[in-house]
């Protein structure tokens, strides 16, 4: 697949460890509900719909891009990472207002082999995606990269057995405690998919992907060892593989463990070539443990955007300085994903002053 050459690498320089002149810069969900022109465009539409509609999937994506000319330096594929259990076979819907909803969970181990697709055409089954991708790729003629994402295991194990979000996790947690061996079997099923699915989204046009732990905080350090990080490392072990089979170029790939601080030194071991901070990190403790080994993406608490513009800067100069001023082994991000309530003019702000004082 031959695309524009790219008018802006800094994110995909900057992955690979090099010096760049300023730190990129993206935000989880830059496209969302925060953005006006988005609430306008869905209307009444379903979610899912509007995800599976390449043309629409990728107005979506490219309208953050637009409503913050210049500042943004990565577009991410609008999409869901709930779209694989989807291509397992489960029901999926995204109730307004309320989040993702599965009418019917996996409750009990036996009802894996009947409600989950062991042997899923991951092509097939998120074509869209695919299409998606390659259509976004070609809009953005050579604006900023693409990225491309899917849901760790064990976040999505997760929505799989709760049923959607949740406060105290009580179903999966009655599964890897009660059944640890039926909970390793769907997790090895997601990985699997996970990594096809990924390796699909590089062959269609992504040019960096991100694995979202979202969940990874709710296990402790030994259960995060035994229930997500070997198969995050066996994402990143294997994609790389799938992709020279593919006879593509390996991309950089980042790691979102949210809320298992316990798992940098882990994941500094690992083939991800970035790791995304939330912001229970302190970003020049981080910055000294992982001594360079690894690109840090992160991790201003998203509702910094519910303060003055004085605060924004001055949480914003905290950051970049923590970050060593984020001239090498830093992408700016957001700890955790924007808000429905946040005013796009204050995140305006926040990407102006990380451009200004990532450039000083
Ligand atoms: C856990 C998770 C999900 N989805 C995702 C995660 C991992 C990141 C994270 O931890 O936030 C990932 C995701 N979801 C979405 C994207 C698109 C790309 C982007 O970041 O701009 C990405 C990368 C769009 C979305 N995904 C969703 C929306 C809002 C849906 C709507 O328009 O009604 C968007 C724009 C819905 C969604 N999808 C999910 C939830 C919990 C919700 C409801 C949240 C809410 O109510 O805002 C599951």
């Amino acid at each position: 697949m031959s695309f524009a050459p790219l008018k802006n690498d800094l994110i995909l320089r900057a992955a690979r460890g090099e010096k760049v002149e300023r730190p990129p810069m993206w935000i989880m969900r830059q496209a969302g509900r925060y953005l006006p022109e988005y609430n306008q465009y869905k209307g009444s539409s379903d979610f899912f719909d509007l995800c599976r509609d390449p043309e629409k999937a990728s107005v979506i994506t490219i309208q953050p891009i637009k409503h913050y000319p210049g500042l943004l330096d990565a577009a991410i594929i609008f999409s869901d990472i709930l779209v694989v259990p989807q291509a397992l076979g489960m029901t999926v819907e995204m109730k307004e207002g309320a989040g993702p909803h599965f009418p019917d969970p996996l409750r009990k181990p036996e009802e894996v082999d009947s409600k989950l697709n062991f042997n899923p055409d991951v092509s097939k089954e998120l074509d869209w995606a695919f299409k998606a991708i390659t259509l976004t790729r070609k809009k953005l003629d050579g604006e900023v990269p693409l990225l491309g994402f899917c849901g760790a295991p064990w976040t999505l194990l997760v929505y799989m057995i709760e049923g959607g979000g949740s406060k105290m996790y009580r179903f999966v947690r009655e599964w890897i405690y009660k059944y640890p061996q039926e909970s390793h079997r769907v997790l090895q099923l997601l990985t699997k998919t996970c990594i096809e699915f990924l390796a699909l989204q590089v062959q269609a046009g992504a040019q960096m992907v991100q694995i979202f732990d979202s969940w990874a905080g709710e296990l402790g350090p030994t259960e995060f060892k035994k229930f997500s990080l070997p198969y995050l490392l066996e994402i990143a072990e294997k994609l790389s593989l799938r992709l020279k089979e593919l006879g593509l170029e390996p991309v950089p790939m980042t790691i979102f463990a949210k809320g298992a601080w316990y798992a940098v030194e882990d994941l500094c071991n690992s083939n991800y070539n970035t790791i995304s901070l939330d912001w229970l990190h302190d970003p020049a403790q981080a910055v000294a443990q992982v001594a360079g080994r690894k690109v840090l993406q992160g991790n201003l608490d998203p509702g910094v955007m519910y303060g003055s513009k004085e605060t924004i800067t001055a949480k914003v100069e905290e950051m970049i300085k923590g970050f060593n001023g984020g001239k090498q082994n830093y992408i700016i991000n957001f700890g955790h994903g924007t808000h429905p309530f946040m005013d796009p003019e204050n995140i305006g702000w926040f990407l102006e002053e990380c451009h200004r004082v990532g450039s000083l």
